[in-house]
C-alpha cells in the first residue's frame, strides 16, 4: 500500500471511531466524556500526524470549475507521467500533444524544500443518480485531488508550496493552450487560431542583435515581481522599423511564438474614436502582444479623418443655414493623445504582461512624442539583408551551410541593398529538384542588377528602376525554370 493510501486508511478508521464515539458519548457523565474526548484528540494527533486537503473540481453555488483544481491537474501532469502506473491520456488544447494525467485512485509523491508530500486523485459517485448515470456515466462524478502532508510542515505547505503549485500549474496551462490571433472590426475583437510558423531560428538578421532581443524578451517575461516592486505596469513597448520586406511582421510572429502570447492585431483605421480604442484595449488579455502595424499610416489617417470631420461640419453648417434641423456632429477620431493614453494611461495596466509593438517603414515620419524613450522602450531596426542573414536563409531554404558562390554573394551584399524578403524569393524552391546552384545564380544576377541600378541612379537622377525590375524577373525566371 502506498503511503498516501495508508494515511487515508488510518484517517478513515479514526473518522469511524469518532463517529461511534459521537453516538455513545451521551451515555457517559459529562465530566468523563469531556476527559475522554480531550485524551482521544491527543491520541488521534499522535496516531495520525498528517493533514489532508481536498481540492474539488467544481466549487461554489454555481459549480464553476475550480481554478485551483485545473492548476493542480496541470502541475501534476508531468509527475503523473513519470510516477503513476495508470494514466489517462487526452489531446491537449493545442491539438498537438498528448496530455497525461493520473487515473482514478492513483497517487504521486512530490518534494518541496526537502519535505515529502503526496497527491492522490479520486472521485465520489453520487448514489442517488443511478438512472442519469445510465445515459451519462460520468455526469455525477465529483472529482478531486487530495494532498497529504505531515502537520509539522503546515506553514510551508499552506504557504509557499501551494502558491508554487498554482503558479507552475498556470504557467503549464499557458504553455499548452491554443493561442489566438485577434483582429478588430470596429469595436469588436474576433479571433482565429494563431499558427504562424515563424521563429527566431528562421528569422534572418544580425545574430548579436537577435540574441539581444531574445534576452530582452526573456527578462521582460520574468519581471512580474520587479515591475510590481517599482510600481510600474508590466508592459513593454517595441518599435520595429525598416523598409518593406525586412521581417517586421515575421519578427512579431516569432515573438508571440517564443513567449507563447496571444496576438492582438489592432487595425486603428477601423476604430471610430478614443473611447472605442479604450474599450478594445481593456478587452485584451494578459500575456499578449498588441500590434499596430504601419503606425505612420494610422496617424496620417487621423489627419484624413480630421478633414472628413471638417467636411461634415461644413455640410452641417450649410444645412443649418438652409433652416434644416441641426444634427449632432460626433467627434469620431482616434487621436495621437488617445494613442499615448493607451501606452501610458492607468487603465493600460489592467491585465498586465503585455507587449505593445508598433511597426513603420518611415520612423522619421513619426511624431517624436510617440517614439520617445520610455514610451517605446526598445527601437529595433530591421534592415537590408547582410551576409549572416543570407547564410541563415540559405540554410533554411536550400539546406546548405556553404557554397563556392557564397563569396561573390557576400561581396555583392556589401555593395547592394536587398531585403531578406527578396533574397527569400530567389531561394524559394520552384521545382522538386533543389539545385542550390540555380537559386544562388539567380540571386547573384538580381544583386548585380540592383547594384547597376544604384550606380545609374547615382549618375542619372531621372533613372527609373522599372526597366531593370522587368529584366530581373525575366532573368530569374530563365534560371529557375530550367
Ligand atoms: N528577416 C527575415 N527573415 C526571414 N524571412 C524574412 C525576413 N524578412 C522577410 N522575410 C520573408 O519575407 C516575407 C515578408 O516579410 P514581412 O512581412 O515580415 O516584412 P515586413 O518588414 O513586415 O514588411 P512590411 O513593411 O511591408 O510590412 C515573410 O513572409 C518572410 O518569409
Ligand atoms: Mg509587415
Amino acid at each position: 500500500m502506498k503511503p498516501g493510501e495508508m494515511f487515508a486508511h488510518i484517517g478513515s478508521i479514526v473518522a469511524s471511531l469518532m463517529f461511534v464515539w459521537a453516538m455513545f458519548k451521551q451515555f457517559f457523565p459529562y465530566q468523563l466524556s469531556n476527559q475522554i474526548e480531550k485524551h482521544s484528540q491527543r491520541l488521534v494527533t499522535l496516531v495520525y500526524p498528517y493533514i489532508q486537503i481536498t481540492f474539488h473540481e467544481f466549487t461554489g453555488e454555481r459549480l464553476m470549475r475550480s481554478e485551483a483544481y485545473s492548476a493542480i491537474e496541470n502541475y501534476l501532469s508531468s509527475k503523473a507521467s513519470t510516477q503513476a502506473k495508470r494514466l489517462k491520456a487526452d489531446i491537449g488544447k493545442n491539438n498537438q500533444s498528448l496530455v497525461l494525467s493520473m487515473d482514478d485512485h492513483e497517487e504521486v509523491a512530490d518534494e518541496f524544500n526537502g519535505v515529502k508530500l503526496w497527491w492522490a486523485y479520486g472521485k465520489h459517485i453520487s448514489k442517488s443518480q443511478s438512472t442519469i448515470s445510465f445515459h451519462h456515466p460520468m455526469s455525477d462524478e465529483k472529482r478531486y485531488y487530495k494532498l497529504t502532508f505531515h502537520k509539522s510542515n503546515r506553514d510551508l505547505i499552506l504557504g509557499r508550496y501551494l502558491s508554487h503549485v498554482l503558479k507552475e500549474g498556470k504557467a503549464i496551462k499557458v504553455k499548452n493552450r491554443q493561442r489566438k490571433l485577434y483582429t478588430n472590426s470596429g469595436a469588436y475583437w474576433s479571433h482565429v487560431v494563431f499558427e504562424h510558423p515563424a521563429t527566431f531560428q528562421t528569422l534572418a538578421m544580425d545574430p548579436k542583435e537577435k540574441e539581444m532581443i531574445i534576452d530582452d524578451l526573456i527578462t521582460f517575461s520574468k519581471a512580474g515581481e520587479f515591475y510590481a516592486r517599482i510600481g510600474r505596469a508590466w508592459k513593454r513597448g517595441y518599435l520595429l522599423y525598416g523598409p518593406p520586406g525586412t521581417g517586421k511582421s515575421t519578427m512579431i510572429a516569432a515573438m508571440a511564438n517564443f513567449l507563447g502570447y496571444d496576438l492582438y492585431d489592432l487595425e486603428l483605421t477601423a476604430v471610430k474614436d478614443n473611447t472605442e480604442l479604450r474599450k478594445l484595449l481593456i478587452e485584451t488579455s494578459s500575456k499578449s502582444i498588441i500590434v499596430i502595424e504601419d503606425i505612420d499610416c494610422s496617424l496620417d489617417l487621423t489627419g484624413q479623418r480630421r478633414k472628413k470631420k471638417e467636411e461634415v461640419e461644413e455640410k452641417d453648417q450649410r444645412q443649418k443655414q438652409q433652416g434644416m434641423q441641426e444634427r449632432e456632429v460626433k467627434s469620431s477620431q482616434v487621436t495621437l493623445s488617445g494613442l499615448l493614453n493607451f501606452i501610458d494611461g492607468l487603465w493600460s495596466a489592467c491585465g498586465g504582461e503585455r507587449l505593445i509593438v508598433f511597426t513603420t517603414n518611415y520612423v522619421e515620419k513619426l511624431d517624436p512624442a510617440l517614439v520617445r524613450k520610455g514610451r517605446m522602450d526598445k527601437h529595433i531596426e530591421l534592415s537590408y539583408c547582410g551576409y549572416e542573414a543570407f547564410k541563415l536563409l540559405a540554410r533554411n531554404y536550400l539546406n546548405i551551410e556553404s557554397h563556392n558562390l557564397f563569396g561573390r554573394i557576400c561581396e555583392l551584399l556589401k555593395e547592394t541593398k536587398i531585403t531578406p524578403a527578396e533574397v527569400a524569393e530567389h531561394l524559394m524552391p520552384k521545382n522538386a529538384f533543389r539545385d542550390a546552384d540555380l537559386y544562388l545564380k539567380s540571386l547573384i544576377q538580381a544583386l548585380e542588377l540592383a547594384k547597376e541600378d544604384a550606380r545609374k541612379s547615382q549618375h542619372d537622377p531621372h533613372w527609373t528602376e522599372n526597366d531593370s525590375e522587368d529584366k530581373a524577373t525575366e532573368k530569374s525566371t530563365n534560371y529557375t525554370s530550367t
